[in-house]
Formats: structure tokens, C-alpha cells, sequence
């Protein structure tokens, strides 16, 4: 059974938040505290070690006495510049993945990708939240993966493909079902964050 010590919880905070004005959108107040803290909050309990990725605030994310890790190009180029840093930096078999503005993801996320990856000997494996319609969709920022995997996104990336989808295809990938879908619910505006606290 892996185990939480296994895995260390990579909190991304490195996007452009363009969609939120541009700010710094792990920093911005969700329920009177820095929205990053609900996450560290809910990552905390499982995993061993947690590492910050962002690209600005650095010393505002450092208080929180986890180690944050920049991309290597400044470029914004997406989600997997940030696992690719994570991956760089983990010291642990497994790399636990979350965004810094879904402050709802299950408490058993780590637990249930950890047996699907491990019953089925996957590279990865990805989380799926079904809506109240019944539609899956595929939540790929909240992944657990074999921290070896460091080689294969470094060649994905220099290809110039960006698209995590398409790095999970090369892969022995798989997914777990969540049915409570308002867990993934994210904060891309104003609006979506203020339905979230109005929710938690
Ligand atoms: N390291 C890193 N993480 C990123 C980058 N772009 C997005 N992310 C992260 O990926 C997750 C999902 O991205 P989005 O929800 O689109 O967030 P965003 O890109 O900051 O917001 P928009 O600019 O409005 O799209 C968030 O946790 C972001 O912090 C990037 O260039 N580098
Ligand atoms: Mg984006």
C-alpha cells in the first residue's frame, strides 16, 4: 500500500490568473486568509512533504515553511512546467498534484489515486469528477504520478507540446470517478470565488 509518507503534494500557484485580473490568485483572500492556505489545509493530511510552485510572491509563499519552486521558463507555459518542477524537486516514489484554487478537493484524493495507481501498476493517475447530469470530466491538474517520471515530460515538453492530456496518452495512465463534482469546483473569477466560500 503506498503510503501518505510516500508522496509529496505538489500546490500549484504559478498560472497568470488572467481570468481573475491577473493577481496572484493563491494569495487572494478566501475567507480572510490567502486562498493557499485552504489548500495547504486540505493537502496536508495526505502527504509526507508539500512544495509551493509559483512564479511570483515568493517570499509571501515562503512563510508557510514549504519549499517554493519557480518554472524554469518564465513564460507561463502552463500546468506541466509546474509539474515538471515538482518532479525535479520531489524526494519522495510519488508526486501528488493539486491547483491552488480548488480549496474543496476530497480529503481521500492521495488515497484513492494511490490504489488505483497502484492496482493497476500506472505511470499515473488522474481524477474525474461526474456532475449532476452524469457527465465525467477529466480533472488532470489533481494527479498522482511515479515521481520517475521526470525524463518523459522533459521530452514531451521540448517537443513543444504543452497539452496535459496528451503527456498522459505516453503513459500508462488511468483515472478515479469522484461523484461529489462541486469538489472540483475552481476559482477562475471574482464570481466562481465568491460561490466557493459561499459553499465551504
Ligand atoms: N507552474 C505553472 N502553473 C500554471 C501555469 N499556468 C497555469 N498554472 C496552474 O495550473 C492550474 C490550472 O490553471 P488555471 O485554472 O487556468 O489558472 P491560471 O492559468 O492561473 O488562470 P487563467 O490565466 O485565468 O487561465 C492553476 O493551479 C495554475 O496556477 C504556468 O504557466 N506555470
Ligand atoms: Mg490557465
Amino acid at each position: 500500500m503506498i503510503g501518505s509518507e510516500q508522496i509529496t503534494g505538489l500546490i500549484l500557484a504559478g498560472g497568470r490568473a488572467q481570468r481573475m485580473g491577473g493577481i496572484d490568485k493563491g494569495l487572494i483572500p478566501f475567507h480572510k486568509k490567502p486562498l493557499i492556505e485552504a489548500t495547504i489545509q486540505r493537502l496536508k493530511t495526505q502527504v509526507g512533504s508539500i512544495l509551493i510552485n509559483a512564479n511570483r510572491n515568493i517570499t509571501k509563499y515562503a512563510v508557510y515553511g514549504y519549499p517554493v519552486i519557480m518554472d524554469e521558463t518564465p513564460d507561463f507555459s502552463g500546468p506541466l512546467a509546474g509539474f515538471l518542477m515538482g518532479l525535479k524537486n520531489c524526494k519522495t516514489p510519488y508526486l501528488l498534484t493539486t491547483p491552488c484554487d480548488s480549496p474543496l478537493f476530497p480529503k481521500d484524493l492521495g488515497a484513492k489515486l494511490a490504489n488505483e495507481l497502484e492496482h493497476n501498476n500506472l505511470d499515473l493517475a488522474y481524477a474525474s469528477s461526474k456532475e449532476a447530469d452524469g457527465k465525467v470530466w477529466a480533472q488532470p491538474v489533481f494527479c498522482l504520478m511515479r515521481a520517475n517520471l521526470q525524463d518523459s515530460l522533459s521530452s514531451f515538453l521540448s517537443k513543444g507540446d504543452l497539452k496535459i492530456d496528451r503527456w498522459f496518452k505516453e503513459l500508462k495512465s488511468g483515472t478515479v470517478i469522484f461523484d461529489d463534482a462541486q469538489a472540483f469546483a475552481n476559482a477562475n473569477t471574482p464570481e466562481e470565488l465568491q460561490s466557493l466560500e459561499a459553499a465551504s
